[in-house]
């Protein structure tokens, strides 16, 4: 699904991160962890082709993604919902609106009924009509979710998620990434939180993966 061989990434002629090598596997339950400034995000963009590598290999869906087109890439992203670290919406359409929004950029609309069942699902539908910023930041976390997967993707990729959530609602959002994982689709979260990861595991086969030294190791069982 998402396969990198030896694949290096530079800013500005700086290598932050070399010779990683990986395989994510189809519905696989993947955390990615490391000091602040080791490259997850940059690691994330990687993974839906926001950024290219600077040598390597990288391939996404079987696809090596130097072949690519922009077209390509337009497609392969609707694959892939993302859930970004600073979550941010359209302050000025509603939170039902916002959630449909990556239906717009195919020109489809949402079936209002699909729509429904997914702010049900993420516990927003009183909501549904809020602008965003009359949301919490649970629940500002929780409608990036849910538009994230308005798509329907095989892939979900989620940048510090529970960032600024107390604990309980931290819960609730693994548990809406492990429900996700159980219906088939292959979740890789970014975070510090290692209570987080401590509890998915206690759920669900997590595999651990660290940046440390720029490189990509597997963490040890005693995470
Ligand atoms: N577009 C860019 N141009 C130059 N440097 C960048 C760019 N994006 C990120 N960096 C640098 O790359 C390093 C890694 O950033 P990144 O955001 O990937 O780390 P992170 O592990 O996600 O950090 P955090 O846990 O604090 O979110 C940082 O030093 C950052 O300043």
């Amino acid at each position: 699904m998402i396969e990198l061989q030896n694949v290096a990434m530079s800013y500005g002629g700086r290598e932050l991160l070399s010779e990683m090598t990986l395989r994510l596997m189809p519905g696989s339950f993947h955390f990615l962890t490391g000091p602040s400034g080791a490259g997850k995000t940059t690691f994330l963009k990687l993974c839906y082709a926001e950024l290219s590598p600077s040598s390597g290999m990288l391939s996404l869906f079987d696809r090596d993604v130097r072949m690519m087109t922009r077209d390509d890439v337009a497609a392969m992203r609707q694959r892939i919902g993302v859930v970004h670290q600073d979550c941010q919406f359209l302050d000025h359409l509603s939170v039902a609106e916002n959630i449909a929004l990556p239906l717009s950029v195919s020109r489809r609309a949402a079936d209002p009924k699909e729509l429904r069942e997914l702010l049900s699902w993420v516990g927003l539908r009183a909501q549904a009509d809020a602008l965003p910023p009359q949301l919490s930041g649970g629940e500002r976390q929780r409608a990036a979710l849910a538009r994230a997967v308005m798509m329907s993707p095989d892939i979900i990729l989620a940048d510090e998620p529970t960032g600024n959530l107390d604990w309980e609602m931290s819960q609730r959002l693994l548990n809406l990434l492990i429900e996700l994982n159980r219906m088939g689709k292959t979740v890789l979260i970014a975070t510090h939180d290692l209570n987080l990861i401590r509890t998915a595991k206690s759920q669900v086969a997590t595999r651990v993966l660290r940046i440390a030294n720029q490189r990509l190791q597997l963490a040890g069982a005693d995470l």
